[in-house]
């Protein structure tokens, strides 16, 4: 099955209806957050955090989750975007900008849709009681180039362990109502665009926070 990307028209043409609902930070919720530099990327949107919190208590006995980024300012998400599109554009010269676009969009999300920005979204791993991340196939942050495809979520040729890993975290995320972005494994949302489009839901929940920060 295809799965449309965040820059394609059914999901970036998704109306929201901003709700206002703050962020919590997720250590207060019993969250382990694994970027302690980051304080801005350990907060999510309230509701968020709440099935974070009960889909970490679905897991299996010893295991937890390592958040590594949860809200994103706009200046880290344009950053992020401006470096991969500079690698795609050295390694797919004949390209034109839409397709670096498309092309990027694998990764990094468009600034007007990025869910990291809405606060709506986790970038996670599954952590086990020694406190070392479980083995999921590739690191956090593997490009579809680096890892050779084996980011995406259901990358066919993934050995067992990586793949039980995998299906762990989405049981009990899929169970709390997030969705991943299924070129990234470890990439889980909800109330954001791609949530709305994976649920058919009539419109987004969250849009950039603070709405006044993220017009840039
Ligand atoms: C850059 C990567 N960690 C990421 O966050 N990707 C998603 C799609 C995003 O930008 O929202």
């Amino acid at each position: 099955m295809t799965h449309p990307l965040l820059a394609d028209p059914e999901v970036s043409d998704l109306p929201v209806r901003e709700c206002r609902e703050p962020l919590v930070d997720l250590p207060d919720l019993g969250i382990l957050c694994m970027n302690p530099d980051d304080v801005a990327g350990m907060r999510v949107r309230s509701t968020l955090g709440a099935r974070l919190r009960e889909a970490q208590r679905a897991l299996p006995s010893g295991i937890r989750f390592g958040v590594a980024q949860g809200h994103r300012s706009p200046e880290s998400q344009n950053a992020i975007i401006a470096e991969y599109s500079g690698t795609l554009r050295r390694l797919h010269p004949g390209k034109d900008e839409t397709e670096i676009a498309r092309l990027s969009s694998r990764f990094v999300a468009p600034i007007a849709v990025a869910p990291h920005v809405a606060g709506a979204a986790v970038d996670l791993t599954l952590i086990d009681d020694l406190g070392h991340p479980l083995w999921m196939g590739t690191e956090i942050d593997a490009t579809p180039e680096d890892s050779d495809g084996a980011c995406y979520f259901d990358a066919p040729g993934l050995d067992p362990d990586a793949r039980r890993h995998r299906t762990i975290l989405a049981e009990a995320l899929g169970g709390q109502g997030l969705v991943n972005y299924p070129t990234e494994w470890w990439h889980w949302s909800y109330g954001d665009r791609y949530w709305a489009y994976a649920t058919s839901a009539p419109h987004a929940l969250y849009g950039p926070w603070p709405a006044s920060e993220a017009a840039a």
